[in-house]
Parts: structure tokens; sequence; C-alpha cells
């Protein structure tokens, strides 16, 4: 049995999986950047600034020490946010062996790369096994004990199959997938979609509005996943619709939270201020943008967010400018492939 694991990054979702492990039994240690915080941890066993009134496991250890959690350990979980991911595994890779497992559950693809995190993790780290899990899992509802379905992707079954054992509880099902790619671009994508229905909400336009995004979201998020060689039928998985429809419709969720803000007329610098902590679907809606030009794919619903979080297009504007778009068939992406005619 796999006994000792560091969970690096002890943001609101690395502390509740970690609280997951500790309760399965397994040794885990947390490393946070703030040595204050660690102290603040330690003193009242609770994380209070990103998942307040869930106390801690006595047994989970929490440290500012990347040597410490990196060393000796038999899986390395990786819940930084994206634009963290780079530099911290450069700070750790010292301590890491080419036998420990590298879990990650960061949702986004760095700035200017545009790469995935399974992408960054085999630069820095080439020979180590990876796997993603990814799914509809608000770090609240899980400290919760709520139930909860995900998935563990990796190109080696094995591995996502240890993945799967390692987290799976009563309460937390895991799946596995081989489609890493897919599961990635799911789980980074749907944020800007979240992005959007937020913004959506912020402007107080329906059920049928956010409906419309999110059925027309996961379409193109599909089409750039096809491009890049991902499954199209993983994004009607847990990592693509079921992550697109917890986020688009969670009061969890801080992309949708930034979205209504944004559509309530707060500039881009107040609305992340006021949540408080990472949205990864920002710097992941100039990522994705730049990614739909790269591979020629059409995104408008990515471009439009683009335009109103990065040129400072009016939100009323792009809504005008998806609604009035050319008309088209809903399915052309299918009769393309499919050589399908009326
Ligand atoms: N919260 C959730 O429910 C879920 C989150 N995720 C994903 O998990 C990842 C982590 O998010 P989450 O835990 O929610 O984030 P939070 O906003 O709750 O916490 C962010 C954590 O990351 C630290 N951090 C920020 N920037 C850096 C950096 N450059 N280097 C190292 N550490 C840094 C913060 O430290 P400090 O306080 O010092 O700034 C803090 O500990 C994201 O990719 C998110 O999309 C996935 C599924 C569910
Ligand atoms: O990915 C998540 C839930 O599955 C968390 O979404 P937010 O980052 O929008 O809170």
């Amino acid at each position: 049995m796999t006994e000792k694991i560091g969970v690096i990054g002890g943001g609101s979702w690395g502390t509740a999986l970690a609280i997951l492990l500790s309760e399965k039994g397994y040794q885990v240690e947390m490393w946070l950047r703030d040595k204050l915080q660690v102290e603040e941890i330690e003193n009242s066993r609770e994380n209070k600034k990103y998942l307040p009134n869930v106390k801690l496991p006595s047994n989970l250890k929490v440290t500012n020490d990347l040597e410490k959690v990196s060393f000796n350990k038999d899986v390395i979980l990786l819940s930084v946010p994206t634009h963290g991911v780079r530099e911290t595994l450069y700070n750790c890779k010292r301590y890491i062996n080419k036998d420990q497992i590298i879990v990650n559950v960061a949702k986004g693809i760095e700035n200017d790369s545009l790469l995935r995190i399974s992408e960054i993790v085999k630069e820095i780290l080439p020979q180590n096994k990876y796997s993603i899990l990814s799914g509809p899992s608000h770090a609240e509802e899980v400290a919760k004990n709520m139930p909860t379905t995900v998935v563990s992707a990796s190109e080696d079954k094995t591995v996502a199959e240890f993945v799967q054992d390692l987290f799976i509880t009563p309460f937390f099902r895991v799946y596995t997938n081989p489609d890493v790619v897919g599961v990635e671009l799911g789980g980074s994508l749907k944020n800007v979609i979240a992005l959007g229905a937020g913004i959506s909400d912020g402007l107080e336009c329906g059920d049928n509005t956010k409906a419309a995004l999110m059925t027309r979201g996961i379409i193109e998020m599909a089409r750039l996943g096809e491009k890049m060689g991902a499954n199209t039928s993983t994004f009607a998985g847990l990592s693509g619709i079921g992550d697109l429809i917890v986020t688009c419709t969670s009061m969890h969720s801080r992309n949708r939270r930034a979205g209504i803000l944004i559509g309530e007329g707060k500039t881009l610098e107040q609305s992340i201020k006021t949540v408080g902590m990472v949205v990864e679907g920002i710097k992941t809606t100039k990522s994705a943008y730049e990614l739909a030009e790269k591979y020629g794919v059409i995104m408008p619903i990515t471009k439009e967010i683009y335009g109103v979080l990065y040129e400072g297009k009016d939100v009323k504007n792009s809504v005008i400018n998806l609604m009035l778009r050319d008309r088209k068939h809903e399915m052309e992406d299918v009769i393309i492939d499919k050589n399908i005619s009326w």
C-alpha cells in the first residue's frame, strides 16, 4: 500500500484532498508557500483562508519546506494554480526521484507556452509517471463528504488505476480514462465558459442564455480538443460536460463568481480581488484564444470573453455579436465529419 503523499499547494483544493487522503490512513504532508499560514494552520488545525470551518485530521502534517514535502514520497499531488506549476516544480525537482507518481489537479493551460500541465511536467520531470485527476468537484462539497465523481487520466493504465484506488472513497468515486489531452482541456476550457455563464448572470440574462452558453460552449471546447488530439467523447464525460455544468451553475465557482462581477460592471482587477482566490479561467481565456488561432478553430464564445477581459469590449456588445453571427446548422461539425447532407 502506498503510504506517503506530498501535497504541493494548500489552497482549497489541495487542503480538501489532503484531508480525504489523510482520512483514508495515508501519511500526508501538505506544503504552503506562506510560512505564517503554515503556523496558523498548525495552531488552529484549520485552513481558515481557503477552506474555513473544516478541521484537519490529526495525522495531516503541514510544512513550508519543499524538500520535506517532496523527498521520499510515493506520490506528489500537484495542487498549485497553473501559473505556479512550472516554478514550483523547478524548485522541488532536486528532491523528487523518477519513481514518484505525479498527480496533477490544477485546471489550466500555461500562458505564452500554451502547454497543458502534463506537458510542463514532462519537460521538468521527463521520467515520472503522470495522472490528471479532474471532474465536477468543488472543494467545499468534497470536504463535507458530498457524493462526488471525478476521472483519473493517464497514458499508463496502471497509473490511472493506481490513482483511482488511491483516492476512491464511498463519497468520492473515481473513474479512469486514457485521454490525458481531453481531460486536461475539458477541465481548463470549462472555466472560460463558466466566466461567460457568470457574466450572463451578472447581466441578469436568464436560464435560456446560460443553457445556450453551456451547450454551444461544450461544442467549441470539443472542436479545439479534437484538433489537439483529444477524443471528443471525453467532452461528454465528467471532465467535460460534468465539470462545465457544476462550474456554470454553482455558487462555489470562483470563475462564475468573477464573471458575475464583470457582468455587473466591475473591472477585471476588482473582480479578481473580490473573489480572493484563484480564478483560473482568466489566464486560460488568453491561452484558449491563442490556441484557437494556432489551430485555426472557431471558438466564438471564447473569442468574445477574450475581448471583454483583454480588449475592453463591452459585454452587451459581445452578447449581440454572438447572437448575430452567420446562421448555421447546429451540428455543423458532425455533418462535415460524417459527410451527412439533407
Ligand atoms: N477549489 C476547487 O474546488 C477546485 C480547484 N481546482 C483547481 O486546483 C488548482 C488550485 O486551486 P485552489 O486550491 O482552488 O486555489 P485557492 O485559490 O484556493 O488557493 C491557491 C493556493 O495556491 C497558492 N499559490 C498561488 N500562486 C502560487 C504560486 N505562484 N506558486 C505557488 N503557490 C501559489 C496560494 O498561496 P498564497 O495564499 O500564498 O497566495 C494558495 O495556497 C486550480 O488549478 C483550480 O482550478 C480543481 C478542482 C476543484
Ligand atoms: O473546477 C472546479 C470544480 O470542479 C472549481 O471551479 P472554480 O475554480 O470556478 O471554483
